[in-house]
């Protein structure tokens, strides 16, 4: 087999760990001796590294690679999102197959970057993008090719999961947990992207454009991170039998008489049953379920961050393509690349129906659990539990669970207790499953 050449923009956490797997004697498949680094691309050249590296490989303009003849991959591991999909769209036009961990440049920028891929007749292969060293870009391509994709729920995000794990076992404090999250390299650049829920809607994103073959308007995706979850939250979820974490969620609709296909998706801080398999996912884990006809419900499960496993990501890729490349010369694997095969759009969230936990404070007045009840009844939403847990001499705190209720009705409930003069506010909401 021919060598394949890459260029590496990016020599981060996940850049590293590339260069850690293709200069490592483990034993693996005789096809990684095959990818040799041509060249690697960085923001500053005085930096210094862990790993030493030869000078003549490092480069701080992206560009000598796209535009080097010799290079026949280019790896984009740099992130962020304008200087990204410049690089990712270049190196199409030029002839380059790409592999990439970006998901924010793949959920906003994914259709341009696909057709262009389609038109060039090369590749770009996105497996690090979502949930890190656990494959499931490539098995939403094709292995589970056959089947009717109906839900898929689960953590996309190592970062918040990490941060949430430790404040429930240990107590620990969000902020301290946070800086540890990043100095692990587990973090976006900018960590807003991971605790505000970003990250999670543009993973989603693309797993519902992969799963439902439309394209899917990132800006309509309903986010919610968990900066505003603290250990009170935490301590109650746990007294109910419940555990907390960022969940995203998608899920088919019916078809409309435009032909487009209604999904259900959000992304927000969720109440979980303790005997749900998604609670026992801990730490920087993440876990997919996907429900599918006639396949029933997998759950795919493993590291969602972080140097080696999203970096093995990376290097599968770069060996699909290589041996894809050698394999059909000049035609395009058609399961390897992906084009978009009908339309999609986004129920609105007051159309959706969700199951809803609510934190309540009030005046410790006697009469406040049944009035609460009372404006939940008039707007339909019906109520799984109404709980007191915890009281002081001037206030009260009240949990509400709710079955499964329209978000509207639920919403309007929610300004109504507002605005009872006994209570006093609203301190937290999540969704439940
Ligand atoms: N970290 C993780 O666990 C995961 C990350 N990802 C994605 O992978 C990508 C990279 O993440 P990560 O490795 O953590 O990021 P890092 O911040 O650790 O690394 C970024 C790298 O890009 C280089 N860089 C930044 N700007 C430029 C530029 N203008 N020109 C050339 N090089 C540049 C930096 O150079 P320098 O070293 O000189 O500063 C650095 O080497 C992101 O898209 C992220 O979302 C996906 C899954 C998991
Ligand atoms: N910041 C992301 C990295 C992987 O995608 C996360 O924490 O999941």
């Amino acid at each position: 087999m021919r060598k394949c050449k890459i260029g590496i923009v990016g020599f981060g956490t996940v850049g590293s760990g590339i260069y850690k797997i293709l200069s490592s004697e483990v034993d693996s498949h005789p096809i990684l001796k095959e990818i040799e680094i041509a060249k690697i691309a960085v923001k500053d050249l005085n930096k210094k590294r862990d790993i030493e590296l030869d000078n003549n490989l490092l480069t701080d303009d992206p560009f000598k690679l796209i535009n080097d003849p010799s290079i026949d991959v280019i790896v984009e591991v740099m992130g962020g999102v304008d200087l990204a999909k410049d690089i990712i769209l270049q190196s199409l036009k030029l002839g380059k197959s790409v592999v990439t961990a970006n998901k924010a440049v793949i959920a906003r920028y994914g259709e341009e970057i696909y057709k262009t891929a389609s038109k060039e007749r090369v590749y770009i292969l996105s497996e690090a993008a979502v949930c890190g060293g656990i494959p499931i870009i490539e098995p939403l391509k094709r292995s589970l090719k056959s089947n009717c994709i109906k839900r898929m729920v689960g953590i996309i995000n190592g970062t918040t999961n990490f941060i949430l794990s430790k404040m429930t076992n240990e107590k620990a404090d969000y902020k301290e947990t946070l800086k540890l999250a990043q100095s692990l390299g587990y973090a976006e650049f900018d960590p807003t992207a991971d605790v505000e829920g970003h990250d999670a809607a543009d993973k989603i994103s693309i797993l519902s454009e992969l799963a439902f073959g439309g394209k899917i308007k990132r800006e309509e995706i309903h986010f919610e991170g968990i900066s505003k979850i603290n250990l009170k939250d935490i301590e109650y979820a746990n007294k109910l039998g419940f555990e907390i974490k960022l969940l995203a969620l998608s899920e088919r609709g019916q078809i409309n008489s435009n032909d487009s296909l209604a999904l259900n998706i959000w992304v927000g801080p969720s109440l979980i049953p303790k005997s749900h398999p998604l609670s026992t996912v801990k730490g920087v884990n993440n876990a997919l379920l996907i429900e599918a006809d006639p396949l029933g419900e997998i759950m795919l499960y493993g590291p969602g961050a972080g140097s080696g496993p999203t970096a093995a990501s990376v290097v599968s890729d770069i060996l699909n393509l290589h041996a894809a490349k050698e394999k059909n010369n000049n035609s395009v694997d058609p399961l390897l690349s992906f084009d978009f095969w009908r339309n999609c759009h986004i129920t609105s969230s007051s159309q959706i129906n969700k199951k809803n936990y609510l934190r309540i404070i009030c005046l410790d007045s006697p009469g406040v659990i049944g009035k609460i009840g009372d404006i939940f009844g008039k707007n339909n939403v019906s109520i799984e539990s109404i709980v007191q847990l915890d009281a002081s001499e001037d206030k009260a705190e009240i949990v509400v669970i709710t079955h499964e209720v329209n978000n509207g009705d639920f919403e309007r409930s929610k300004d109504e207790i507002n605005s009872l003069n006994e209570v006093k506010i609203i301190a937290s909401q999540l969704s439940c499953i």
